[in-house]
């Protein structure tokens, strides 16, 4: 069963309540584990894990190493930038004229392309480099462990079929240090500011740590922003726009955003999984069985929609444009839908 934990959070905007935010015990027993975890995809898109065994010691490092970048001076941040897509960025988020209130390093999450941009960011680059490598790795890991679970619980054949695009070393996983600084003015009342609009994550899973300040929304279902209380010493979990085409929709993206309303700064490291460029994304075969439950999407290679992504601004619906059945409507509404 999915164990809904109570949310209680500062953050609210027009549309928000409180609700469960699934929990997943990741020392439960496997068959129990994999049935909740796919449970918990299906019906939020999101969860939190816990008991995940990634040592405190690695994420501590790792939150360090950003306090310190972060708080350079900006003519030395900025020697790391612009974020095109890789290094330091603030405000601007992608290339189409997105804006938040933020600041971020965007890194590549294969070895020797940390190695490379560490040399940017940081004096210490070999420290920095060491200290991004290791916090990949665990984090891969907690993915994998994660993907490995849902084939289970979907009953998929390949058993390592996920997981296998995310340890080959050509995956096109990507690692975001996100900062949010504390809002100047003391509003009365309470003014939220948009630190980064609606979207969802183009790639599979999203893996999300962030420091005790709170600031993210999922938007649920029922069409509500759900503020999720921060949690540093674990993790949350969301399903990309690809592993919703790889369950032929029975999972689906989660749309989320991150409000800055604190006094305090918020700083979140985000690990987002992705299969290698040329790898072609389809249906499962077990999610498909025609002739009644047809692919609902076209085939694509991960580089394809990552064009696409980038192409588009942060809070279109790009999934629109791979439906097997695309029609004339859901083109024009697949623009800006969540813009906020
Ligand atoms: C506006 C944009 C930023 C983004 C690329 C995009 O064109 C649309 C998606 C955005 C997003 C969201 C999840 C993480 C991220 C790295 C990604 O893969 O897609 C960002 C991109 C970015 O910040 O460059
Ligand atoms: O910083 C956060 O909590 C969320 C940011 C986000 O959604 C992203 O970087 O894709
Ligand atoms: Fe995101």
């Amino acid at each position: 069963m999915v164990v809904p934990s109570p949310t209680s959070s500062k953050i609210t905007s027009n549309k928000t309540r409180a609700m469960g935010i699934p929990t997943i015990d990741l020392s439960m027993e496997r068959s129990q584990l994999s049935q909740t975890v796919v449970k918990a995809c299906e019906e939020y898109g999101f969860f939190r894990v816990v008991n995940h065994n990634v040592p405190k010691e690695v994420i501590a490092r790792l939150e360090e190493e950003g306090a310190e970048f972060f708080s350079k001076p900006s003519h030395e941040k900025r020697r790391a930038g612009p974020a095109s897509p890789f290094g330091y960025g603030f405000t601007n988020i992608g290339p189409n004229g997105d804006i938040g209130d933020l600041e971020y390093l965007l890194l590549h999450a294969n070895p020797l392309s940390i190695a490379q941009i560490s040399k940017t960011i940081a004096n210490d680059s070999t420290k920095f480099s060491t200290v991004v490598k290791e916090y990949v790795e665990v984090v891969k890991e907690v993915t994998c462990e994660i993907l490995d679970l849902v084939v289970e619980g979907l009953g998929v054949a390949d058993k390592s079929g996920l997981s296998r695009l995310i340890r080959d070393f050509d995956s096109d996983s990507v690692l975001r240090m996100n900062h949010y600084p504390p809002l100047k003015v003391k509003w009365k009342g309470n003014k939220n500011s948009i630190g980064f609009g609606a979207h969802s994550d183009p790639q599979m899973l999203t893996i999300m740590r962030s420091n005790d300040v709170g600031g993210l929304q999922i938007y649920t279902r029922e069409g509500l922003w759900l503020p999720v209380p921060p949690d540093p010493t674990n993790f949350f979990v969301m399903v990309g726009d690809v592993l919703q085409v790889m369950t032929n929709g029975k999972f689906m993206s989660v749309r989320h955003r991150a409000l800055t309303n604190t006094s305090e700064a918020r700083m979140s490291m985000i690990y987002f999984a992705a299969p290698p460029l040329d790898w072609w994304i389809a249906p499962l075969p077990e999610m498909v069985s025609p002739p009644e439950n047809e692919s609902v999407y076209k085939a694509f290679t991960w580089a394809q929609y990552k064009e696409a992504t980038y192409s588009l601004r942060l809070g279109d619906s790009r999934l629109d444009l791979f439906r097997a059945q695309i029609d004339t409507h859901l083109l024009s509404s697949s623009q800006s839908q969540f813009q906020c």
